[in-house]
């Protein structure tokens, strides 16, 4: 009998994504103890004791900062997320974000709001009030001022190529962007090579870089000073991505004309210049839908065939299933002679090799190896008394 993975949701999931788990190999539940996989949006797994029975995590999602990704790839266990799922989203929300700070629509609906229940006003009084009022909102438009795009991924693509469509000049930075992503990017954004540049120039910044060591407060006091005065920052990637001490100074100061973010803190939500909103970057049905079904088809591709796809943790690696052949999936360090001494195991088992793929990244390597026939189970332990295998799966066909 093949096994029946226990997979322990964390977060609500669109039901899109968890009905196309076929019920008979998958189990779906909020309170197992030993999950062979958990499934989840932005719960913190950081103080999670990571049981021995769980081979995977899904993250329905772009951001992986939950997550201990490094202890879990030392352990053998990919994390997976879904890149692009969830980008035209948040894009929607930037521009929004753009649009509420230039016309300052915040203040301003919550100025015709309160002369209505507040003030009681009606009538001829309220439209007098409306028109005596409207010039504190006075805003700018978009064409022609200068948006900067921290991030050239699957959401800072989008977004620098429809602020560049509404007219705006756009600047684009990242280091490390992708030959897709640089496809996909209009040829009218202008890469520049270093962030400093980037804030000298932008009239508007947007950060869609993840929350790493290296982008924890790359929106710093030194940075916004060079920003020309009055300019806007827009924050859908992470909270800690700026330094809301030097914001929240620079908004006092004039510096800053406004703050749009996504990520509320005691100060910075309660602060006149700032519009925070409840982590809604990825709140739509399309997102979520799209986010679920990716997710769920990479965590069962890995559990029923060991396919690693879209893993933050380890490489891509996929074979097709052949008949009459049984796989192995394992996990090991990164070392010399690793595929030396599993090939030598199997040799020694008298087993032949159909397909073999052995892909590394940074300090961990994955190998998914079909042999003909069955494979007796102590195989499995010789595998892992390897030294330097982390983890050995015999994973039924
Ligand atoms: N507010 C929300 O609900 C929401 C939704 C989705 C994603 N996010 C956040 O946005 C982030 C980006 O998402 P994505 O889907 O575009 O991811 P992505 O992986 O497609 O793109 C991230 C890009 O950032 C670049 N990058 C990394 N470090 C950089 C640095 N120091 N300077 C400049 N560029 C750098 C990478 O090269 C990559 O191209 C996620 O990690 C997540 O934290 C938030
Ligand atoms: O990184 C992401 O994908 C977003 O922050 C969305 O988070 P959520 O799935 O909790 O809405």
């Amino acid at each position: 009998m093949p096994e029946t993975f226990r997979i322990q949701t964390l977060n609500a999931i669109s039901p899109l994504g968890l009905n196309r788990l076929d019920r008979e190999r998958f189990d779906l539940g909020t309170e197992f103890t030993d999950p062979r996989a958990i499934l989840l949006r932005s719960a913190d797994l950081h103080s999670y004791d990571v049981p021995h029975s769980l081979y995977a995590v899904a993250r329905a999602g772009a951001g992986t900062n939950n997550i201990p990704v490094e202890k879990l790839a030392s352990l053998g266990i990919p994390v997976f997320n879904t890149p692009g799922a969830n980008a035209n989203a948040v894009k929607e929300l930037v521009i929004a974000g753009l649009l509420l700070a230039a016309r300052n629509l915040y203040h301003a609906a919550d100025y015709t709001k309160d002369l209505v229940a507040e003030q009681q006003l009606s009538g001829k009084d309220l439209d007098k009030q409306v028109e005596a009022g409207k010039k504190q909102f006075a805003g700018f438009e978009l064409p022609g001022r200068t948006l900067g795009v921290i991030g050239l991924g699957a959401i800072g693509v989008l977004v620098a190529n429809a602020a560049q469509a509404m007219g705006m000049k756009v600047l684009g930075y990242d280091p490390a962007i992708t030959i897709e992503r640089a496809w996909q990017l209009s040829p009218s954004v202008e890469q520049v090579t270093s962030v400093e540049e980037l804030f000298a120039r932008s009239d508007f910044i947007t950060l869609h870089v993840p929350l790493i060591e290296a982008t924890q407060g790359l929106v710093s006091a030194e940075r916004i000073a060079s920003m020309p005065a009055g300019s806007v920052v827009l924050n859908f990637a992470r909270g800690g991505v700026v330094d809301e001490e030097a914001v929240l100074a620079a908004l006092d100061s004039g510096q800053l004309h406004a703050y749009v973010n996504d990520f509320p803190t005691e100060v910075g939500a309660v602060h006149p210049k700032v519009i925070t909103l409840p982590h809604l970057g990825a709140s739509t049905s399309e997102a979520e839908d799209n986010c679920a079904v990716m997710a769920v088809d990479q965590l069962s591709d890995f559990l029923l065939h060991g396919n690693i796809r879209n893993s933050v943790n380890f490489p891509e690696v996929a074979m097709a299933r052949s008949p009459n052949t049984t796989r192995l999936g394992i996990f090991n360090e990164n070392k010399p002679n690793m595929i030396g001494q599993i090939t030598t195991v199997l040799a020694e088992a008298g087993l032949n090799v159909t397909e073999f793929t052995n892909k590394a990244r940074g300090d961990y390597a994955y190998t998914l190896v079909d042999v003909e026939g069955e494979v007796a189970d102590e195989l499995k332990e010789q595998i892992l008394a390897i030294d330097g295998v982390i983890r050995a799966r015999k994973i039924e066909g």
